[in-house]
């Protein structure tokens, strides 16, 4: 219970004892009381949670302030020895500390997923896009599965050479990965590694309690699972990856399906380009993706329209700082509020529509916003991010090719309006 404003923090919330601003913030979707925020306080906002420093960005010039340009100081994160220690998470390179463990996991990652060695992955990712499109023909109405085994194949294919069989029959190593998933999602929500920390006997409130977030025992017994059953069964080295990258990309082309349900003429002007540039002879190719600019556009605006890691991944200062005439305490949690940044009324107009059209010029080409943000920053910035975009591309493309996306029909035959419903974790 300190008086923060001395200190020369940036402007926020008047923080409670102990609690800090943690009742002010919407447990489940904090992202947007922190976009709520910018109005009142601007782009960078201080608000102390359970006893933490914590400075939210809502910009992204200023999440490129401090995070690129300064990333020796922002690219620690934040202690979650908790879950390391109760929840079976050692091994999740996003939540380790800045270290030589962590930059090792770097230095493997980097070796396979760089943009150029990625490719060689390209015909794993063209084959599973076959194969979800031939599950989505056969029962549509299975679409969320279909997506989730698409994205879990992949990876497994791509990490463990493991081939999942394009039959659908139950795989047990992939199923493995995808029940940890589920739990592991929700542990790492934002504030619940401090809430936890606070209250560490939270951990032992049992799933159906709790609405399956916080026991520890049962998370601990499905995170060591994933990792363990696959290593030892594949005898393949690496163990780390997987875990952000199924649900990321399984997420964001669930997003990609709820827009063309509920955008149809997008979804026709999508369909348009693909007939008239590769015909409707065969499914479209990598070789394709540049001459389909309609589609990368629809696929940025997926990205942007809902990120699927509304917050990021918080980052934590090492050491303390001064930005823009404020104090950045030793240890703050940074967190990029990548949110308010998709909805930034100067950059994207009727930031809540889904509009393509705002990736192309006059010309019709595209213009230079990759929205390269979702995927984080400086030297945290997320490793998988060219395999994910030639993944959720090749899906997106080969779905837009050979099915059409419409809202379910009652008994009298009108359209059902879609009602999202949002799990939220870390990433939505
Ligand atoms: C659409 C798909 C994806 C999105 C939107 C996404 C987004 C992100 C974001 C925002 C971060 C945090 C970056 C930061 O701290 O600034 C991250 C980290 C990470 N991502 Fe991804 N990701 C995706 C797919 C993948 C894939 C396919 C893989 C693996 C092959 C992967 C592996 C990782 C790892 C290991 C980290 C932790 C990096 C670290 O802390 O050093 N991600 N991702």
């Amino acid at each position: 219970y300190r008086n923060v404003r001395s200190k020369g923090c940036p402007p926020g919330p008047k923080p409670l004892p102990l609690l800090g601003c943690a009742l002010q913030v919407d447990a489940t979707q904090p992202w947007l009381t922190y976009t709520e925020w910018k109005d009142t306080y601007g782009d960078i906002v201080y608000c102390p949670t359970f006893g933490q420093d914590t400075i939210v960005v809502n910009s992204e010039e200023m999440a490129q302030d401090l995070f690129d340009k300064r990333s020796s100081n922002y690219s620690d994160r934040m202690d979650a020895s908790i879950l390391t220690k109760y929840f079976g998470m050692g091994h999740h390179t996003a939540i380790m500390r800045h270290n030589d463990v962590w930059r090792e996991h770097r230095r493997v990652m980097q070796q396979g997923l760089r943009r150029e060695p990625v490719k060689v992955y390209l015909p794993v990712q063209l084959r599973r896009a076959h194969d979800l499109i031939k599950s989505l023909r056969k029962s549509p109405t299975d679409y969320c599965r279909h997506v989730k085994r698409f994205s879990g194949a992949t990876i497994l294919e791509v990490v463990y050479d493991h081939r999942v069989g394009s039959r659908g029959e139950e795989d047990p190593i992939l199923k493995r990965i995808s029940d940890a998933n589920d739990v592991g999602v929700l542990a790492l929500a934002p504030g619940n590694i401090l809430r936890l920390s606070v209250f560490p006997f939270l951990r032992h409130i049992p799933t159906w309690l709790s609405g399956g977030q916080l026991d520890s025992a049962v998370c601990r017994k499905h995170m060591e699972t994933m990792v363990e059953v696959p290593y030892s069964e594949l005898k393949h080295k690496l163990a780390s990856g997987y875990a952000a990258g199924e649900d990321t990309t399984g997420s964001t082309l669930m997003i990609f399906i709820l827009a063309m349900a509920l955008y149809p003429e997008v979804q026709t002007r999508a369909q348009s380009e693909i007939d008239s540039v590769v015909g409707s002879g065969r499914l479209p190719s990598f070789d394709d993706w540049e001459t389909l600019p309609y589609v990368e556009a629809v696929f940025r605006e997926t990205l942007r329209w809902y990120p699927v890691v509304p917050l990021g991944v918080p980052h934590a200062a090492s050491r303390e700082d001064v930005y823009r005439g404020y104090h950045i305490p030793k240890g703050a949690v940074v967190v990029p509020n990548v949110w308010a940044m998709t909805r930034d009324p100067d950059k994207y107009h009727s930031p809540a529509d889904f509009k393509p059209e705002r990736f192309l010029d006059e010309q019709g080409n595209l213009t230079s916003d990759e929205v390269d943000y979702v995927f984080g920053f400086g030297r945290r910035i997320c490793p998988g991010r060219y395999l994910a975009k030639a993944s959720v591309w090749v899906a997106m493309a080969c779905i837009l090719a050979s099915l059409r996306i419409e809202k379910a029909k009652d008994v009298d035959g009108r359209p059902i309006e879609p009602k999202p419903e949002w799990v939220h974790g870390i990433t939505s």
